[in-house]
Parts: C-alpha cells; structure tokens; sequence
C-alpha cells in the first residue's frame, strides 16, 4: 500500500476505557489531501478513535501508522509537525493572550530558545485573520467567548502547518457564519496545501457537503464508509440512528439533504 496516498492507516484498532471496550476493530485508510469526516451517533466511538490517532490516549491493540510509520514511534516534537488537533473540549490555557495562544503553534517548528522569526509571526498572523480572531489577539483567551476560544485553538492548529488537521466537532460552538466559514477554510486547506482533514461531525448536512469520503460509526466499529452519497443514506442512518430520514435533493448543491421525518 503507497504510504503517501494514504497518511494515516489504521487495521484493527480495539481501545477500551478501564475494562469497558469502546473500539472494537477499527479499519480506516485516510487518503492524503482528503476532507473525512467520522459520523455517528453519541457514544459510538468517534472521539475515542480520535483520541487514539492524535494519541491523547495509549492507543490500544491494532495498528496505526501515519506516514508509514508506526504512530508509537513518534515523538512529541515529530509528531506535532506532522500532526494538529483540535479537541472536543477546549479548556482555558491560563491566560495566555490569544497572539501567544496560536504562537504555541510554532514550537514544534522552533528549536530549544529559538525566538520566534519574521515568518513565524507572518504564519500566525495569516491563520489568526482566516479565522477571524486577529481583532482579538491581545485578549486574554479566558475573556473570548466558547466559539471565539475554539477559533484561536483551530488558528493555533492551522498556525502549525501540519500535513494532517484532526477537528473533533470543530463547529459545535461555533454560529452559522462562522461554522459555514470554518468548513470552507479547512476545505480550502484540502485543496491548496494537500492537508488531509479529518473531522469528526454531528451535522449530517454538512458532512455531504464538504467531505470527500465519511466513516459511519456504530458500536466502536465502522458501520459504513465511502463518499458522502453512498454513506448517508436513509436505511444506514436508521440502523445506526434509529431515526427515520427522507433524502431530498438540495436545490443548491444537488447533493443528498437529510430531512428528519
Ligand atoms: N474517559 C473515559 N472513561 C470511561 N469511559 C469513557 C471515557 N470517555 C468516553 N467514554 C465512554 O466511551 C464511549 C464512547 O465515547 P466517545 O466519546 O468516544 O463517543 P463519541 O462517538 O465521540 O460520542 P459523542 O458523539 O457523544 O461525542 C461512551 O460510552 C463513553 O461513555
């Protein structure tokens, strides 16, 4: 299998909390320059799987490699080259401005007290007005509001010029502008630098728009996958909902829409 097309490669993956299995055999292969996404219901095993990859957590017995290279093996500092993610829940950094917040960014590219150059600051300053927080960049990151702390933080990943962007619900707390510029953003990502996305999303809707390929999830396992038409389909998502869903077309995009029934 050609390590560059595929990033990430994960074969058998268990994971369990304590002695409560939560990932039961988990297979993906995540293609470089792809926007995935991983879908399903709550307790399905979604954040879990992304604890293991950005390795928040030990993984548990299986196997994955980023790069071709088991993920174990990796550095801190190397991996956080390669590497970024924003987590579910984006605690408070003591008080740390936002400017300093997104700087930390740079550090894996810095050496021990190498102050930050030119460039460094040019990276934070473009991924702080992509974002939309440059206006607050002298903030402390404890006075912005929970939608506002979750921009710097996915600032501080993209300030990272990772090759792979992990977002675990990266637009939970975000409003419609900014959830709907944030999905662009990191679609843009995709498709001007090669970075391989992969999001965890609640929103079904958006996954069709703006995934190339989506997981399924059900029980710690991958219940489906493949591009977003083949994967988000009403008789799946009873399965694994249990709710029923029409399909329409939406006038739009002419893509699938999920409609609650
Ligand atoms: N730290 C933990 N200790 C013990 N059990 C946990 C822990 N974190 C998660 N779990 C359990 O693991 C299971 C999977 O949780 P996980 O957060 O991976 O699901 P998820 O699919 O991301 O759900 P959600 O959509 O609600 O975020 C759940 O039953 C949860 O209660």
């Amino acid at each position: 299998m050609n390590n560059m097309e595929f990033p990430i490669l994960v074969e058998g993956l268990h994971f369990a909390y304590s002695k409560t299995p939560v990932l039961n055999g988990v297979d993906m292969r995540i293609r470089k320059g792809s926007f995935t996404t991983i879908v399903g219901p709550n307790g399905s095993g979604k954040s879990t799987f992304v604890k293991n990859l950005t390795r928040i957590v030990h993984a548990g017995k299986g196997l994955v490699t980023v790069n071709g290279r088991d993920l174990t093996s990796y550095s801190h500092k190397e991996l956080s080259k390669v590497m970024a993610s924003v987590p579910q829940v984006t605690g408070t950094e003591f008080d740390f401005c936002a400017h300093e917040v997104v700087m930390m960014g740079r550090y894996p590219h810095l050496r021990r007290f190498q102050p930050e150059s030119d460039l460094d600051h040019k990276i934070v300053e473009e991924a702080m007005k992509a974002t939309g927080v440059w206006e607050m960049r002298d903030f402390p990151i404890n006075s912005l509001s929970g939608g506002e702390r979750q921009r710097v933080i996915i600032a501080r990943a993209i300030a990272q010029e990772p090759e792979i962007l992990v977002l675990d619900e990266p637009i939970a707390h975000l409003d419609l502008h900014h959830q709907l510029e944030l999905m662009r953003l990191t679609r843009k990502l995709t498709k001007e630098r090669g970075i391989t996305v992969v999001a965890i999303l609640h929103d079904l809707n958006l996954a069709i728009e703006f995934s190339d390929y989506v997981f399924m999830m059900k029980d710690g396992r991958i219940y489906r996958e493949g591009p977003p038409s083949s994967v988000i389909k009403e008789e799946y998502i009873k399965a694994v909902y249990e709710v029923d869903v029409t399909l329409i077309v939406n006038p739009v995009s002419g893509n699938p829409h999920v409609i609650p029934r």
